[in-house]
């Protein structure tokens, strides 16, 4: 098969809140707004940014847990809208997710056996023989014991609950699997076994991930490519080490700025932009970011900026520092897409 794993073109959620006098008042929250990016087999792409930037709406997105407003979601070349039953119910085994509570999002009253082995029991049927063999197999590529495959969630720890979720996601054999804040809720020590595990099962088995996050620790150690969204757009895409190495809009250098140094001898970037994200049910006029960006310009404030590519390959939506040109507006969609996954040697 040619082409990326996924491509996602212009995807945009508008959800509706509350109801106008006429149809066309009905305010919405602009959730997500023509995002584009695409994924290769084996490749991590990671999402940041703030809260209500819209990443938990692009996965539910993609996993056609909530229909877009517009744009598309593409599997190996083919629109996932287009998708009959039993041809969406395919596509989801390929397309699997691990949550960020690993307690709720498990039955409490299954044991992780069943658990596991539930996902693949909803298309084949399987013998109880078959069924331990399944799960003590997943168990051991997570790092578990077999014998746990009796224990029911509320007997097991935080980290090796979120190892069973990723279990589960595993035994449908997925191309990709979507960890939305999957190790936010872990402790440190917890957090870095887990990312841990997920690199070694996507050098062993060539999984996708799509790891959403906002902490950009966890982005700098698993991601291959970093997206960064702010207030429901793409505003720079690039190569994880340049973008932490050299960030260019202003928003991914008050982000990275804001986070934790764990490295002492890396040096930080001036002070973070203050102020509040703004709603995304009446957002700002042209640049969303321009009523915090120290560097906006009057374009900022009327024109919204495309992505445009720059020399590093990455792309960026800023008036200042990556102005557009026609030529770069036109190469900017294939800019999105992934050069395929780095090497971790
Ligand atoms: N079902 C819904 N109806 C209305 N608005 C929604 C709905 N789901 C999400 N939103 C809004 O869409 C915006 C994006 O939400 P989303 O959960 O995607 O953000 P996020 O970046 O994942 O945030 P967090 O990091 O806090 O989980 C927010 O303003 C949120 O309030």
């Amino acid at each position: 098969m040619s082409g990326p794993l996924l491509k996602v073109e212009n995807l945009t959620k508008h959800y509706p809140i509350g109801a106008g006098f006429l149809k066309n008042t009905i305010p919405v929250v602009r959730a997500v707004e023509d995002v584009s990016f695409s994924v290769e087999a084996g490749e991590t792409l990671c999402i940041v940014g703030e809260s209500g930037c819209g990443k938990s709406t692009v996965a539910r997105l993609l996993m056609r847990l909530v229909e877009p407003t517009g744009g598309r979601v593409l599997i190996y070349e083919t629109d996932i809208a287009g998708l009959k039953k039993h041809e969406l119910r395919a596509y989801r085994r390929q397309m699997q997710m691990v949550f960020q509570d690993p307690y709720s999002s498990l039955n409490p009253r299954l044991t992780a056996g069943q658990i596991i082995t539930e996902p693949v029991e909803n298309f084949e049927r399987l013998t109880r023989k078959q069924r331990n063999a399944l799960a003590a197999d997943l168990l051991q590529k997570v790092g578990m014991s077999p014998e746990m495959m009796h224990r029911l969630p509320s007997e097991l720890s935080g980290g090796q609950r979120q190892r069973l979720g990723i279990a589960r996601a595993l035994a449908l054999k997925p191309s990709i699997i979507i960890a939305d804040e999957a190790v936010s809720a872990l402790d440190v020590s917890v957090q870095a076994q887990i990312l841990n595990l997920l690199m070694d099962l996507q050098q062993q088995m060539g999984i996708a991930f799509i790891f959403i996050s906002h902490d950009l620790g966890v982005v700098e150690h698993i991601g291959h490519r970093v997206a960064v969204m702010y207030l429901g757009r793409i505003v720079e895409l690039a190569q994880c080490e340049a973008l932490f190495a050299k960030p260019v809009h202003p928003y991914t250098e008050a982000l990275i700025a804001a986070a934790p140094v764990a490295d002492p001898t890396r040096v930080r970037l001036p002070a973070p932009v203050e102020g509040e994200v703004p709603s995304p049910i009446n957002p700002p006029s042209g640049c969303a970011f321009h009523p915090r960006c120290p560097l906006a310009v009057d374009r900022c404030r009327v024109e919204v900026p495309p992505l445009v590519p720059i020399a590093d390959g990455r792309v960026v939506a800023c008036h200042v520092r990556a102005p557009a040109t026609k030529v770069s507006e036109d190469s900017a969609v294939a800019a999105t897409d992934g050069p395929g996954a780095k090497s971790r040697a």
